[in-house]
């Protein structure tokens, strides 16, 4: 990988702007990819929602992070701020509808006004969208300059919504019976491990024309107009796959994991210490010093990511399964993501209290991948994201998978049986599951566990090594939007 010595892009270096859409986890490997392109010395303009904008400069410290590229700059378009949000479904229909009524006129208000061409940097030269933002393709289109697309998610889930025709000719979707085991064979690479349950929950419908799944499948259709494709992965783990993306999508870069290849070119072109985090909540570090006095390995780290929401029943499942557990916990519990009704009453037991006071610590907000480096913890308890799942993968920690939804049900399969670096604990969330699943991680079926979490780690941190399939394909879209400006 060619070293960038000077912070200061050269008067000719081409000028990306980057947008995600408005969640965590995209903001996150978006602004990885954004950080890595300032290192190499392109100017780039990180386009937020204004709520999350105001949320990453009270809670990340994006200004020091950012500050030393002068070529780097933030703009905002409004967001169209929602009421609470009470459901997972919800959720995603308000994201929708913010992203339709007012997050697209705003983008493309933002690109055709003047706004950004009396920048010193030169105009826009090209466009990094996220994957399932197909209006910003037609609005490159109309300024003759290149989009490429960045779809978050891992390749797996990307391919079953390739298929999602496919599973509909075989009539392996809508789901006609209540076996959730049944294997599905429509998905080519899939066919001797892919069950109902594992197919992306927006596949859980009656109905398979849901304005979500509908979505989904439009966008990663329309996706195919761009002119590249980046995927926050890497060869050695999704290879048939990305072979079959790869006859869509010729120009499809893999060029994860994100955190890793960030972490390699820091240090090949930087001495300054950074900070990664670029959280939409307030992180809460004194975990850190609680991990600092725990045993090495004893630890389980519990995360659920942004977006997850869980119901009061299962949060006392979860809670009195890892207390049974007898080992160690640190548990993120986000402040919104508990669901509870108005008449529920809080009996919490006085011994989960105690036994949590003993040997669990909780936080709203963690400092997650310092965490899951930390020497302390040995198994990630896990909603499945896909940042989640790939900073587990290169931190060398097992994992207890929960998923939740979108494609942390194909996420967590895989990691189950392909590359068997964690247990599924898939649509069965009680007590003695809990304890179960976290005891096999922690001691009963660790070592085979460890040994393949080993050898992905190393593969991880091979392919963004110079010369790894990462590290190459990061060198290859360098020189797409080298020659695009
Ligand atoms: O206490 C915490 C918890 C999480 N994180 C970070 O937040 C991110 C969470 O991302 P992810 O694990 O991908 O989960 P979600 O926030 O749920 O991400 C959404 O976006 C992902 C990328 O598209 C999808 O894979 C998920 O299914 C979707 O829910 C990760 O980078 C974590 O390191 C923290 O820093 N501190
Ligand atoms: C909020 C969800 C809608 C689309 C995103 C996604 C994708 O297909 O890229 C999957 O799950 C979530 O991350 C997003």
């Amino acid at each position: 990988m060619a070293e960038t010595k000077s912070l200061i892009p050269p008067a000719a270096a081409p000028h990306v702007l980057i947008f995600p859409i408005p969640a965590q986890g995209h903001i996150n490997s978006m602004l990885k990819l954004a950080e890595l392109l300032c290192l190499s010395g392109i100017n780039v303009t990180f386009v937020n929602t204004q709520q999350n904008h105001s949320r990453l400069l009270s809670f990340a410290d994006v200004q020091s992070r950012f500050g030393q590229f002068p070529g780097f700059c933030f703009e905002t378009i409004p967001d169209g701020v929602s009421a609470s949000i009470s459901s997972p479904e919800d959720l995603l229909t308000d994201l929708f509808d913010r992203l339709k009524n007012v997050i697209k006129p705003g983008f493309r208000e933002l690109l055709t006004s003047n706004r950004l061409n009396s920048d010193a940097r030169g105009p826009v030269s090209c466009i990094i969208a996220d994957g399932v933002l197909g209006f910003a393709i037609d609005v490159a289109e109309d300024l003759g300059i290149p989009c490429i697309s960045f779809r978050t998610i891992s390749a797996c889930c990307v391919w079953i919504f390739f298929c999602t025709q496919k599973l509909v000719e075989n009539g392996d979707i809508p789901f006609k019976d209540e076996d959730m085991d049944r294997l599905i064979t429509s998905v080519p690479e899939m066919e001797s491990f892919l069950r109902c349950r594992d197919l992306p929950s927006l596949y859980r419908t009656k109905d398979v024309s849901s304005p979500s799944l509908d979505f989904v499948n439009t966008e990663t259709l329309y996706s195919g107009r761009a002119a590249a494709h980046l995927i926050n992965t890497f060869d050695d783990i999704e290879a048939p796959i990305l072979s079959q993306l790869r006859s869509y999508w010729p120009y499809l870069y893999t060029i994860g994991p994100l955190n890793a290849l960030l972490d390699n070119l820091r240090s090949r072109t930087s001495s300054l210490p950074v900070s990664s985090n670029a959280s939409l909540y307030a992180e809460d570090r004194s975990c850190m010093s609680w991990l600092d006095r725990q045993p090495e390995k004893s630890v389980v780290y519990v995360s659920f990511g942004s977006i997850a929401m869980v119901s009061r029943e299962q949060w006392f499942e979860i809670w009195y399964g890892l207390v049974n557990s007898s080992y160690r916990f640190l548990w993120v519990r986000r402040p919104d993501s508990l669901i509870t009704k108005d008449d529920e009453e809080s009996h919490i037991q006085a011994e989960l209290v105690d036994a949590t006071k003993e040997r669990g610590y909780t936080v709203d907000w963690a400092p997650q991948e310092e965490v899951l480096n930390h020497p302390a913890v040995g198994g990630f308890f896990t909603h499945s994201g896909w940042n989640s799942t790939l900073e587990s993968m290169v931190a060398g920690v097992p994992m207890v998978c929960w998923p939740y939804l979108g494609d942390q049900q194909i996420n967590s399969r895989y990691v189950s049986e392909v590359w068997k670096i964690g247990l599924d604990m898939k649509d069965n969330c009680n007590r003695v599951t809990v304890e179960n699943l976290i005891r096999d991680m922690m001691n009963d079926k660790r070592e085979e566990l460890m040994q393949s979490t080993g050898k992905i780690a190393k593969m991880a941190r091979k392919s963004v090594s110079p010369d790894g399939s990462s590290d190459r394909n990061y060198e290859a879209l360098l020189e797409f939007i080298r020659k695009s400006c």
